[in-house]
């Protein structure tokens, strides 16, 4: 193969070597690469923390010289020729966007149309014709119908442009050399071993340490915001592990990477495929890996109890977490380039131990400030221009993830405009029933792909891969910070030109203080940039790297200095960190607000479903823990709704598409829905128990409107599920969760949002407990009694009775009374199937089926009872008359 090799010096924006004509939308060809100096801070080891800075001794024994200068980056430029074909294929797009058939969305299209225009018609009936004499109730049901409506409305306009994706991953490698893959910065957020088992974030760890990427190119940071030296040390004893499993996922390129899953598979050796040298190997594999696993067992097991002089480290210094809430910053490199080959010589990802610093009074903001700690930290470290945020929980699934990612984000033109890619979350260990819809496959198979279509999918809070540049609040590329001077930098009165040079540390020597010798006017933009990124001049040169790499010309030491400094708690103070960059404060889910912002800025997003799962996770499988999580969400919208975030009235002045309000204004006001849901949820009991009813006796026209209601939304619902290739079940799991979250976790995140805003709640959520058995569903029939059951419980009751009470009624009144009460028992019942998942939650575990069957039984007596008491009564009723009659007579 003839290759003609081009040595490039970086340019500002990238290199544009072609000259296609094709637009963003379809990722033409040109090339870009990524200049980074690796590893230069990982070559320290030994536990860092902030005080032995005080002390101004050294923890850096082997502290290495830097490499000097950056690497020049070669361009392999396949020759045109016999070769001509790689190079043709070199320049094909590195994803597709694939639009869902017409003949499979017009007809959704045409079908909400009507819907809609039949909804019109149909509320002009229902206002036009009030019940006389059950005014209130019809009001009322008028009421919730517009609301639901409306409510419907903002969940379906976002649909109406889905769009699906199609990545080239041969072409990546084509177009990109290894050597030319953007690096990456892995996060995994843990803050509380004992609810997230430490084997579960090694396994994510091990599954993130053997993705199938450049090892150099790929560096792992583990925040750990409980500051446990268990944790400290199952990253020891992984990356320990990580030596003999990285080579074997390569060599074997099995799927997936983390062990625990990896194992739990069945392989048929029987298979003609399978080699025995394969076979042998797994076995062996699986053997070490249950050693592993009993290791870091010993370690859980001697965590459970603290001794009185706290934790001490096996060279017998005392653990610097000892105190969770109080205590400094840490940082381990437990992996690093320099003394950290695999078994067989090749390099491994580095692996970073990160816990910040905490101190009491200092807010740390749970997740969000643990995520903007690791920017910094790692921006002084590796400084990767792209990062991938997961939950401890959630290992990577297909190894070939990054590459996935890669073909959205180093595409030349979609690249400079898109802060993230999302992948869908999926999960592990749920029941084959799926009872409380965790899988959530509406949003991630459904509304996700409409996003998509429109301005790019919300952040879900974890499998994301980000842009680094847009978690520093700029805007997209084209107007970032060679235009500093307008809106995003007010007071920037010098940037002309390279603003790279204004922090070149080159210039400054090795030493920090070179910073505070700054002339006057770059004084000033310093002046700006420690406002907006705090007092972190090493920070602040590195955000100015645009394609990423470290700043040449501080050593290691410096760099270690630094990273301490940048996850100290007291950081923050008076900086844009939480308001405008990194992760944003003041909401449960920080994730949606993250998200909405860079919406806001201008910048897209991408929906990435590759055939094989990406990630994986666990979820909360009982009915409490899943009620729990759901407030947790729609809490965290409501706070987001009466904070200065709210879509409706945040962010015109930016770049947010008006579909994309829709969108995130559903994802904000859907808790308030609840309030319509639970009235409407009680409606048909009370019609039933007082005889009354919602809608006046319906002429023919108006049952012509609802008839024609009815079919428009059974065929929005098949014709979605058509082109979505949801499952009905999926679907109807997701109707019944949607009544019985909206009728309890909404309702009442509605109320402590409101609370919160009067100063009055102090709810606070603590980390959702993960199981480390996720195939064993012993915890789905475990029964946590809370508050949020009561409404949903009152609800199936009055329901029952009021079908009871309804029941009686008619018969006691005749047959005649049967018509209007079938009405009124279809909404009833209607009311209960939706909850009926609830009711199979909250009878447990002991004897599941018949427990339920004896609460139908229970039922189905009470109404046979009534019945026969009934007619018991209706009996002498008949005869009443007469007897009385004759009372009166005798
Ligand atoms: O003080 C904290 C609290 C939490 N976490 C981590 O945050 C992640 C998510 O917390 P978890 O308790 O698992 O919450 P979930 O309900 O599973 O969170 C979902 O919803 C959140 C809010 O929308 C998102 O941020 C999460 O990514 C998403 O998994 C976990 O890795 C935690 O270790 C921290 O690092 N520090
Ligand atoms: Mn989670």
């Amino acid at each position: 193969m003839a290759e003609t090799l081009t040595t490039v010096s970086q340019p500002r924006n990238g290199l544009h070597i072609s000259h296609s004509d094709s637009d963003e939308e379809n990722g033409d060809y040109n090339q870009q690469h990524w200049q980074h100096n690796e590893n230069q801070a990982f070559s320290l080891a030994g536990i860092v923390a902030s005080k032995d800075f005080e002390g101004e001794k050294g923890f850096f024994s082997n502290a290495e010289k830097l490499k000097e200068g950056p690497e020049k980056i070669s361009l392999v430029i396949k020759d045109q020729g016999e070769d001509g074909y790689l190079l043709a294929e070199a320049r094909q797009p590195l994803w597709r966007k694939v639009s869902i058939p017409s003949s499979l969305i017009n007809p959704y299209r045409i079908v909400i149309i009507l819907r809609f225009t039949i909804l019109v018609f149909f509320f002009q009936y229902r206002i036009s014709t009030p019940v006389h004499d059950a005014f209130a109730l019809w009001l009322i049901s008028v009421i919730c119908e517009v609301w639901l409506a409306l409510s419907w409305l903002l969940d379906q306009l976002p649909k109406w442009f889905p769009i699906t994706r199609e990545t080239y991953l041969d072409r990546l490698s084509i177009r990109f050399e290894e050597k030319l893959l953007g690096p990456v910065d892995i996060f995994v957020t843990t803050a509380d071993p004992l609810k997230e088992p430490p084997i579960i974030t090694a396994n994510t760890v091990l599954s993130v340490l053997s993705v199938e990427y450049p090892a150099e190119k790929v560096s792992c940071y583990v925040s750990d915001d409980s500051a446990s030296m268990l944790l400290y040390d199952t990253l020891s004893e992984t990356a320990q592990f990580a030596r003999i499993w990285v080579p074997f996922c390569n060599k074997y390129n099995i799927e997936p990477r983390a062990p625990e899953s990896y194992f739990s598979q069945k392989v048929d050796y029987l298979k003609d495929k399978v080699h025995p040298a394969f076979v042998r190997d797994r076995r062996a594999m699986k053997r070490e890996y249950e050693e592993f696993k009993v290791r870091i067992n010993v370690l859980v097991a001697e965590a459970q109890k603290k001794p009185e002089e706290g934790w001490v480290m096996q060279d017998g210094t005392p653990w610097p977490g000892n105190n969770t809430d109080d205590h400094s910053g840490m940082i381990q490199v437990c992996l690093g380039s320099a003394g950290a080959p695999d078994k067989e010589g090749k390099e491994l990802p580095r692996l970073v131990y990160i816990s910040r610093e905490k101190r009491l009074g200092y807010k740390h903001h749970k997740k969000a400030g643990a995520m903007n700690a690791l920017v910094r930290v790692s921006a002084v470290l590796s400084n990767a221009p792209f990062l991938l945020n997961l939950d401890c929980d959630q290992y990577i699934n297909n190894s070939k993830v990054l590459r996935e990612a890669m073909c959205f984000l180093m595409d030349p033109q979609l690249g400079k405009k898109l802060a993230y890619v999302q992948f869908p979350r999926r999960f592990d260990g749920i029941d084959c029933n799926d009872r409380y819809a965790n899988h959530n496959t509406v949003l991630f198979d459904i509304n996700m792909k409409g996003l998509d279509g429109i301005q790019g999918p919300v952040y879900v809070g974890t499998g994301c891969v980000f842009n680094r540049q847009a978690l520093y609040g700029y805007k997209p590329l084209s107007e970032k910070r060679s235009k500093m001077s307008s809106s995003s930098w007010p007071s920037c009165c010098c940037c002309s030109g390279d603003s790279r040079s204004i922090f070149d540390l080159e210039e400054m020597g090795e030493e920090l203080e070179g910073f505070d010798e700054q002339e006057e006017p770059s004084f000033t933009s310093k002046k700006n940039f420690e406002k907006r990124f705090g007092q972190s001049p090493v920070f602040i040169a590195s955000t100015l790297m645009e394609d990423g790499g470290l700043p040449k010309g501080i050593n290691s030491r410096l760099m270690m200095k630094e990273a301490i400094h940048v996850i100290s708690c007291g950081y923050e103070e008076k900086t844009e960190w939480g308001k405008e960059i990194g992760w944003l404060y003041g909401s449960v889910t920080e994730d949606i607000l993250t998200g909405f912002n860079m919406h806001c800025r201008g910048w897209k997003s991408v929906y990435c479903m590759p055939e094989r799962a990406a990630f994986k996770g666990s979820a909360p499988i009982n009915l409490s823990d899943r009620l729990h999580q759901v407030l947790k969400w729609a809490l965290g919208s409501t706070e987001i709704f009466f904070s200065g975030y709210c879509p409706l009235w945040y962010g015109y002045s930016g770049k947010l598409k008006w579909l994309q309000r829709l969108a995130y204004t559903n994802a904000i006001v859907y808790p308030f829905t609840s309030i319509p849901l639970l009235v409407y949820c009680t409606i048909p009991a009370v019609c039933l128990l007082t005889g009354k009813f919602i809608m006046p006796t319906l002429t023919t026209l108006a049952s012509i409107w609802l008839m024609a209601l009815f079919i428009c939304i059974i065929l929005t619902c098949v014709l979605e599920l058509r082109w979505s290739g949801v499952s009905i079940q999926d679907w109807w799991r997701n109707e019944q969760f949607w009544v019985i979250g909206g009728v309890s976790a909404h309702l009442f995140a509605v109320f402590q949002g409101l609370l919160k805003v009067g100063g009055l709640d102090t709810t606070n959520f603590t980390v959702r407990e993960k199981t480390a058995d996720g195939t064993l569903l012993g915890k789905l029939y475990l029964f946590k009694w809370t508050t949020l059951l009561i409404p949903p419980t009152s609800l199936v009751i009055l329901n029952m009775v009021g079908i009871v009470a309804g029941i009686s009624d008619a018969i006691n009144n005749g047959y005649d009374s049967w018509g209007p009460l079938f009405g009124k028992l279809f909404f009833s019942f209607w009311v209960i199937v939706h909850l009926y998942p609830f009711l199979k939650g909250l009878m447990g575990r002991q004897n599941r089926t018949p427990t339920i069957v004896v609460l139908w039984s229970i039922l189905l007596a009470l109404i046979f009872s009534m019945i026969w008491v009934r007619f018991d009564v209706f009996l002498p009723k008949k005869t009443g008359p007469i007897l009385k009659q004759c009372g009166v007579d005798c």
